[in-house]
């Protein structure tokens, strides 16, 4: 398993899996407020999810927002993502064109370390983001998500090559599991994955029925886990608190 790379260091030291705590505040005041309360929670790194931020329209206000973020996050990294809706985020005031100039502008100001965006856009819009986060020195995370169910194994492996194949720099899949069948596919893929990709794979499974992938996903291959700082970003994240108790269990445990 492969840590991610920040600025050519690895993330979190090299710990696997890496902690990971979103912020979802919608105002840029409550924004700053929640991006220091959840970075006294030492997350290996913050995912600003910009889709829930009201102003998201304001290319200005999101920059003072960007470096609102920035200056509340103790030099924890900061993963900057705009979930489209199609794939469970907020609905946005903006036009796909309009995200990509908010990327280019997000990426320029220096406030982030890395970006997020799914590998189902459109295949122009994704070479426009690999190329502006190539030109800002930003790893990219190209990401999938199934928000109602979990792709067959087919799948599951196509979405991590597709990942590689569009010069990701982490791949990450997220599934909605039906069943503890689906959840131990997702594992089994992500463990295929994590020995036959060059790259970081995360992955988890949502929802209960999915949380224990939140614990022990780090053992199957997955070298982040998401986890609740203040509020909860996706179903079945569990406080960031429980997650380190139960990693540190497990890392005992695997040590001998
Ligand atoms: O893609 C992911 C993973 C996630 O959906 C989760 O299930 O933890 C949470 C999102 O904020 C993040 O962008």
């Amino acid at each position: 398993m492969i840590p991610i790379q920040i600025g050519g260091r690895p993330l979190a030291g090299g710990r696997l899996p890496a902690v990971c705590a979103p912020l979802v505040a919608r105002t840029r005041a409550a924004l700053a407020a929640e991006a220091a309360v959840v970075a006294a929670k030492k997350p290996d790194l913050l995912e600003w999810r910009v889709d829930f931020l009201e102003s998201i329209a304001d290319a200005q206000e999101v920059l003072r927002a960007a470096a609102n973020v920035r200056a509340a996050s103790a030099d924890i990294p900061i993963l900057f993502t705009r979930r489209c809706q199609r794939e469970g985020g907020q609905p946005i005031a903006l036009t796909e064109p309009q995200v990509l100039a908010l990327y280019e502008a997000v990426a320029a100001s220096g406030c982030v370390d890395l970006m997020d965006f799914e590998m189902g856009n459109e295949p122009g819009h994704v070479a426009q983001v690999r190329a502006l986060t190539r030109r800002h020195g930003l790893p990219l995370v190209l990401s999938f998500h199934d928000f109602h169910a979990t792709p067959a194994d087919a799948e599951l492996r196509a979405r991590f090559e597709q990942a590689q194949r569009l010069q990701a720099d982490v791949a990450k899949l997220a599934v909605m599991p039906q069943s503890m069948e689906d959840v131990h596919r997702l594992l089994g893929a992500t463990l295929q994955a994590s020995r036959a990709l060059a790259i970081p794979v995360i992955s988890m499974a949502m929802g209960g029925l999915g949380a224990v992938t939140r614990l022990c996903g780090g053992g199957f291959g997955s070298a982040l886990t998401f986890a609740v700082g203040a509020a909860a970003s996706a179903p079945g994240q569990i406080p960031i608190e429980e997650v380190r108790a139960a990693l540190a269990v497990l890392q005992r445990a695997t040590s001998g």
